[in-house]
């Protein structure tokens, strides 16, 4: 006797199995109903089917009298079974066949941009699948520095021209005049920087920097009055004790390293106390310490990893990878804490009714008219987030920026004695002046220090590119290039202050370079450190104030030289966009007596 199993599989009205309820039966019966298909098979004939119908996912199966054709299901025991040998037989060519697809997809999105710059008759440098031009950098061969520097020397001559920064087309504007029409005078066409993040993912890049219009330009006006000159004469007292902490520091330094320092540390150790001061209104004491957390998670945004690499890869390759990847624009731990500890301050700031006037003040006045703001429409409020978000923007686009120039400018310093003394000669000879009082106006005054940093500027811009993307179609004036929106733009800020055209013998350290009379014979949209237009560096003012302040601390009570370990000349590290030195900047320290 044996033992049948009968499986009932309904099928819908395109013949597709729906439920499969089954039993066990001693008996062969039949179901007879216009939608149910009732076939049978002894259990020991089809081991496959067996497996199946343990998972109720099998449905029908043909026995020996039920042909093939009868069966209704799509899935049977026999094609299955056929499909299984052929399987077998072809593997090759199924497993071969979706991947050649996939590829050959892949492909062709990689490659469909690459016609661009043809079309529109412009010069560019042949790219290659994938990588575009960026092959060297993605492979952490070059620095972007020297990328952009060579393709801005392929299109010498030119005005402009065609790169891929992978896939994506890129313009590379070299002509001043363009460069000032594109930042200042035709703004309005390129209001954006077009450098993507995705916001759900970064909630804290959701600020100055990143931000599209017309966000972008309701929060620059209600963070632009923090950066006046009057508002800045009245912060000058929180950053002078912040100078103060820098000498105890180097103090300290000093005394556990011989008279040698690593001076970018020592550095970053002032810039985080002024911006935890002034944007997040910390006590000092509680940021600079190399084990309070703002100094540790300050560090960690800008350590170079292989996550930013990856990060800045996938952004090149298409915006969308990152949506789906999600990998974060700052590690967590550091943006969570930076969230908590602003609005810790901002609480304590409204429970206990203190007003200072700092960058903290202004983004809470932002957050009243901004956030609270009842009489403003949904869709142009802001949120909490986005207001802590501008916070941390103050610390990430003045932390570093502000630190690794002064160490820029001291290492030149060292190297040239003579600017040196000119330099502190001019800080002693206003200071007798000003009864030795050093303030804001004092600062002001020290014209030569100015000249040193611009060109430590010229030398050293942290940001060796500045970007912009066309809100419109744009022709530009007296060419016959037009614009397509949405087309990213390129400024090789680093290429341009190497120009010999504009900066002879520019490897040379030469303040002089930015007198007012040297500056006169220039022509304007090729100095850009701080960017240019309504787009340009917020805190430039505020920076210049802090950089000088640093230089008057150290240049009255030390000369500095060259030591052993100081890097002549130096390497940038590969692995971030800023210009980074790759091994420190060591500086031997010598007291004034
Ligand atoms: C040596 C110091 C600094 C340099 C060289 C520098 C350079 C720059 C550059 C090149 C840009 C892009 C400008 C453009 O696209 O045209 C920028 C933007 C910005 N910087 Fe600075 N920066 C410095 C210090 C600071 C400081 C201290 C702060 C804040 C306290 C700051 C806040 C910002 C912000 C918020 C933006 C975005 C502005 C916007 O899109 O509206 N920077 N900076």
């Amino acid at each position: 006797m044996f033992t049948y199993y009968y499986y009932y599989g309904l099928t819908n009205k395109y013949g597709d199995l729906e439920t499969i309820p089954w039993e066990k039966q001693e008996t062969p019966s039949k179901h007879d109903s216009h939608n149910v298909i009732i076939t049978r098979r002894h259990l020991t004939e089809c081991s496959l089917c067996l497996h199946l119908s343990r998972t109720a996912t099998a449905l029908v199966c043909p026995i020996k009298e039920c042909s093939v054709d009868s069966c209704l299901s799509r899935v049977c025991c026999v094609s299955l079974k056929r499909s299984r040998a052929m399987f077998t037989a072809n593997w090759w060519i199924n497993v071969i066949t979706p991947c050649t697809i996939i590829v050959t997809i892949a492909y062709y999105f990689c490659v469909s941009t690459f016609k661009r710059w043809e079309k529109l008759n412009v010069p560019y440098i042949k790219p290659i699948p994938l990588f575009g031009n960026f092959l060297n950098i993605a492979l952490g061969k070059d620095h972007p520095l020297e990328f952009y520097n060579k393709i801005y020397y392929e299109f010498a001559g030119r005005k402009y021209g065609g790169l891929f920064q992978m896939r994506t087309p890129y313009l590379m504007v070299r002509d001043p005049e363009i460069i000032n029409d594109v930042m200042i005078k035709d703004f309005s066409s390129f209001p954006d920087r077009g450098i993507y993040s995705d916001f759900t993912a970064n909630p804290l890049s959701n600020n100055l920097f990143f931000m599209e219009n017309p966000q972008w330009k309701t929060i620059r006006n209600k963070l632009s009055p923090a950066f006046t000159s009057g508002k800045l004469k009245t912060m000058y007292d929180q950053i002078k004790k912040c100078g103060d902490e820098l000498m105890k520091n180097i103090d300290i330094d000093l005394n556990k390293n011989g008279n040698e320092i690593e001076v970018r540390d020592i550095l970053g150790k002032y810039s985080t106390d002024v911006i935890g001061t002034c944007a997040f209104g910390l006590k000092l004491n509680a940021i600079s310490d190399d084990e309070s957390p703002f100094r540790k998670y300050g560090k960690s945004i800008f350590t170079p990893s292989l996550r930013m690499l990856f990060r800045e890869l996938c952004l090149m390759i298409t915006p969308a990878l990152l949506k789906v990847i999600r990998v974060k624009d700052f590690p967590t731990a550091a943006t969570d804490f930076f969230h908590a500890a602003f609005k810790e301050t901002m609480t304590y700031r409204i429970e206990n009714k203190i007003v200072r006037n700092d960058f903290v003040h202004c983004l809470m006045q932002a957050r009243n008219d901004l956030v609270l703001n009842t009489d403003l429409p949904k869709h142009e409020k802001f949120t909490e987030t986005q207001i802590v978000a501008n916070a941390f923007v103050m610390f990430a686009a003045g932390f570093e920026t502000v630190s690794t120039t002064v160490s820029y400018s001291l290492y030149e310093l060292a190297l040239d004695k003579s600017i040196q003394d000119r330099a502190r000669e001019e800080i002693q000879l206003k200071l007798s002046k000003n009864d030795g009082q050093i303030n804001h106006e004092f600062l002001m005054d020290l014209n030569y220090l100015d000249m040193v940093i611009a060109e430590t500027l010229r030398k050293y811009p942290p940001l060796v590119a500045l970007f912009r993307k066309a809100s419109q179609t744009y022709r530009i004036p007296n060419d016959s290039l037009i614009i397509e929106k949405g087309q990213k733009i390129i400024i090789p800020i680093y290429a341009i202050h190497y120009d010999t055209k504009y900066y002879p013998e520019p490897e040379k350290f030469i303040p002089e370079r930015f007198s007012v009379e040297e500056k006169a014979k220039r022509p304007s949209g090729i100095y850009l450190p701080f960017g240019d237009g309504p787009r340009m560096c917020i805190g430039k003012r505020f920076a210049e104030m802090e950089m000088k302040l640093a230089f008057v601390e150290i240049l009255t009570k030390f000369e500095v030289f060259p030591c052993e370990k100081t890097e002549v000349p130096l390497k940038y590290s590969n692995k971030v966009l800023t210009l980074m030195p790759k091994h420190g900047i060591w500086l031997r320290f010598n007291r004034i007596n």
